[in-house]
C-alpha cells in the first residue's frame, strides 16, 4: 500500500474509530473497498460503453434497414448484386471513359429499366424506355435535379440547371423572353460574324488533318459572347483556350466525383491532389463571368440607346440575354452571375461538340454533303456571303434532318436525372421519395427496338413519316416538358448556320486511316480521341 493510501485510509478508520493498527496491521477494509470500487467504476463504464456502441450499431442496422426496405419494390427490378456498404458504386470504374461504357455494358445485362445502389442505402433507377421516360418528363411535380446536380453548385450555383421549386420557375420564366424567336432572329448576325473568322482559320488548314472540335470550340466561344452578350473577346483571334480548358477540367472532375463513392463529397474531396487547381479554375471561370457582366453594364451606362449596328447587316439589336436578366430587376448580382455561367456552360460545349460530330460524319458521305450542299444554295443562292436566316434554315429539310440524326447518335447531354420529391406508384412498384431516375439518351437513341439499324447514320429516319410511326419520347436530346432545353432553338439555329457556312466554303474529307472515336461523358458528350477531319476549298 503506499504511504498516501495508507494515511488516507488511516484518517478515515480514525474518524470510524478503529485503531491505526487495526487498520494497518489487518487488511484494511477501506483500502479493500477503494480498489474495489476503482475496479467495477472501470469495468461498470467499460459494460455502459459497450451498450452504448451496440445500441448505437443496432439503432444504425434499424435505420439501415428501414432506408433500404423503402426500396423493396425498386429492389426487384433487375441489377448488379450490391454491396452492403456501397452498393453498385464500383460499377462504373475510375474515369470518364470507363463510366460511359460500364453504364452501356449495365443496359446490354439488364435491359432497359435497371436498378443501381448509388451505395449501401440510396436506390437509382436507370431508364431508356420511352414510357417511362415521357412519365417523368412530361411532369410538373418531378421536376428537382438529382443530387448529383449539387456537384455543378460550386461554379454555377443557383443557376437554372441546378435549381428547383420556386427559384426555377421564378428564373425560368424571367429568361423564357431571351429565347423568343425575335431575339434569336438577332443572333445570325453573331454566328454570321463568328463565322467569317473561323472560315478564315479553316482556310489555312486546307489539305492538314485537323481535329475540327479545336476550332469549332473557340468560334462557339466567341458566337455564344456576342449573341447572348454581345461582348467580343475574340477567342478564336487571341487563340485563347484559359476558360476553354479550365471547363474541360471542371467537368471531368465533375463526372469523376459523380460517380466515386467518397470524393462527391466535399470533405474528402478537398484533400484530393486536384482540389487546388479545382478551385482556381472555379474562381477563374466565375471572374470571367463578372468581368463581362461589369462591361456590359458599363456600355449600357455610357451608351443606354439598345440599338446598335454591324459590319454585317447593319441592323437594330434588341436586348439580348444579359440585358434582360439586368433589366429584370429582381435578380441580385449573385444570381445573374450564376445564370450567366449557366448559359457559358449550357451554350458553347453541347454545340461545338455537336457541330464537330456531323462534320466527322458528313466527311464519310460525299453524296450526302452535295445533297445539303445543293439545298443551300437553292434556299440561299450562290453567294456564299449572304447571310442565312431563320426563314431560310425553314426551308432546309435535309439540314433539319442531318442534325436531328447528329444529335440521335451523339446527344450532347447523354445522361440526366432527377430525384422524387414524393412517393409514386408506377406499373405496380412502389418508388419512394429520394430515388433518383437516371435517364440515358445516347443508350436510348441507339435502342435497335426504337432505331432499327441503330450505329447507322441515316437521316431519313426524320422524314416525316418515319417520325409519325415512332414514340414521342424515343428520341429526346433536349429532353422534354417542363424542364427541356431552353437553348434548344439557339443552339439549332447556331448549328446549322454554322454547318451550312463550312459546307458553302469547303468539301469534308475523313482522314485516313478511318478514325474511331472514343467516346465518353464529361456532362457532354466528347470524343476523346478527337474527330479528325480534312477540308478542301471549294
Ligand atoms: C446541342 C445543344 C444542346 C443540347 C443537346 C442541350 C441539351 C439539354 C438537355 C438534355 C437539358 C436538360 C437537362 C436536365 O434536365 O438536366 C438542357 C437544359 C438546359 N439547357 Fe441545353 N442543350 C443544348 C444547348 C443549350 C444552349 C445553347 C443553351 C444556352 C444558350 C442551353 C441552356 C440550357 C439550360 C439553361 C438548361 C436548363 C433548363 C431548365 O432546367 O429549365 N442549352 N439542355
Amino acid at each position: 500500500m503506499r504511504t498516501s493510501e495508507a494515511v488516507y485510509n488511516a484518517t478515515w478508520c480514525r474518524r470510524l474509530k478503529l485503531t491505526s493498527q487495526n487498520v494497518l496491521d489487518k487488511p484494511c477494509p477501506h483500502a479493500r473497498q477503494t480498489y474495489h470500487i476503482t475496479n467495477s467504476s472501470v469495468s461498470e463504464m467499460f459494460s455502459v460503453a459497450l451498450l452504448a456502441v451496440c445500441l448505437l450499431f443496432g439503432l444504425l442496422y434499424l435505420w439501415y434497414k428501414n432506408e433500404k426496405r423503402k426500396y423493396a419494390d425498386l429492389d426487384k427490378l433487375p441489377g448488379p448484386t450490391p454491396h452492403f456498404f456501397y452498393g453498385n458504386a464500383l460499377e462504373f470504374g475510375n474515369n470518364i471513359i470507363e463510366s460511359f461504357s460500364n453504364i452501356e455494358r449495365l443496359f446490354n445485362t439488364y435491359g432497359p429499366i435497371l436498378r443501381i445502389w448509388q451505395n449501401g442505402i440510396r436506390l437509382s433507377v436507370f431508364v431508356v424506355d420511352p414510357d417511362i421516360v415521357e412519365y417523368f418528363l412530361s411532369s410538373n411535380v418531378h421536376i428537382k435535379k438529382s443530387a448529383g446536380y449539387d456537384l455543378y453548385q460550386p461554379w454555377l450555383g443557383q443557376g437554372l440547371i441546378n435549381n428547383t421549386g420556386e427559384l426555377w420557375r421564378k428564373h425560368r420564366k424571367i429568361l423564357t423572353p431571351a429565347f423568343h424567336l425575335k431575339i434569336l432572329e438577332q443572333f445570325s448576325d453573331s454566328f454570321h460574324k463568328a463565322g467569317h473568322v473561323l472560315i478564315q482559320k479553316l482556310k489555312q488548314q486546307e489539305g492538314k488533318d485537323i481535329d475540327i472540335y479545336k476550332f469549332i470550340i473557340l468560334y462557339a466561344m466567341d458566337a455564344i459572347c456576342d449573341s447572348s452578350m454581345r461582348i467580343d473577346v475574340n477567342a478564336q483571334e487571341t487563340g485563347d483556350t484559359t476558360y476553354i480548358d479550365a471547363v474541360k477540367r471542371f467537368l471531368e472532375i465533375y463526372l469523376t466525383r459523380f460517380f466515386s463513392i467518397f470524393n462527391k463529397y466535399e470533405f474528402f474531396f478537398q484533400f484530393a491532389p486536384e482540389y487546388k487547381q479545382y478551385r482556381e479554375d472555379i474562381e477563374y471561370l466565375q471572374s470571367f463571368t463578372r468581368k463581362v457582366i461589369e462591361q456590359r453594364k458599363h456600355e449600357r451606362a455610357t451608351n443606354p440607346v439598345q440599338e446598335e449596328t454591324d459590319e454585317f447587316g447593319r441592323r437594330k439589336r434588341k436586348k439580348v440575354f444579359l440585358d434582360i436578366l439586368l433589366d429584370s430587376n429582381s435578380m441580385t448580382d449573385q444570381e445573374i452571375r450564376e445564370e450567366v455561367d449557366t448559359f457559358m456552360f449550357g451554350g458553347h460545349d453541347t454545340i461545338s461538340s455537336t457541330i464537330s460530330f456531323a462534320l466527322f460524319e458528313l466527311a464519310k458521305y460525299p453524296d450526302l454533303q452535295e445533297k445539303l450542299l445543293e439545298e443551300i444554295e437553292a434556299v440561299v443562292g450562290v453567294d456564299k456571303e449572304e447571310p442565312i436566316t431563320l426563314r431560310h434554315l425553314n426551308d432546309m429539310g435535309l439540314m433539319d434532318r442531318v442534325v436531328k440524326e447528329v444529335l440521335r447518335l451523339y446527344p450532347a447531354a447523354p445522361l440526366i436525372e432527377r430525384e422524387l420529391e414524393q412517393d409514386l406508384i408506377l406499373n405496380g412498384l412502389k418508388y419512394p421519395k429520394g430515388t433518383t431516375i437516371s435517364f440515358h439518351f445516347y443508350i436510348q437513341h441507339r435502342r435497335p427496338e426504337l432505331f432499327p439499324d441503330p450505329t447507322k447514320f441515316d437521316p431519313d429516319r426524320f422524314l416525316p413519316e418515319n417520325v409519325a410511326s415512332r414514340h414521342t419520347f424515343a428520341y429526346v436530346p433536349f429532353s422534354a416538358g417542363p424542364r427541356n432545353c431552353i437553348g434548344q432553338k439557339y443552339a439549332t439555329i447556331n448549328m446549322k448556320i454554322t454547318i451550312a457556312n463550312i459546307l458553302r466554303n469547303f468539301e469534308v474529307y475523313p482522314v485516313v486511316p478511318a478514325h474511331t472515336p472514343i467516346l465518353a461523358n464529361d456532362a457532354v458528350l466528347k470524343s476523346t480521341n478527337g474527330l479528325p477531319i480534312k477540308l478542301k476549298l471549294r
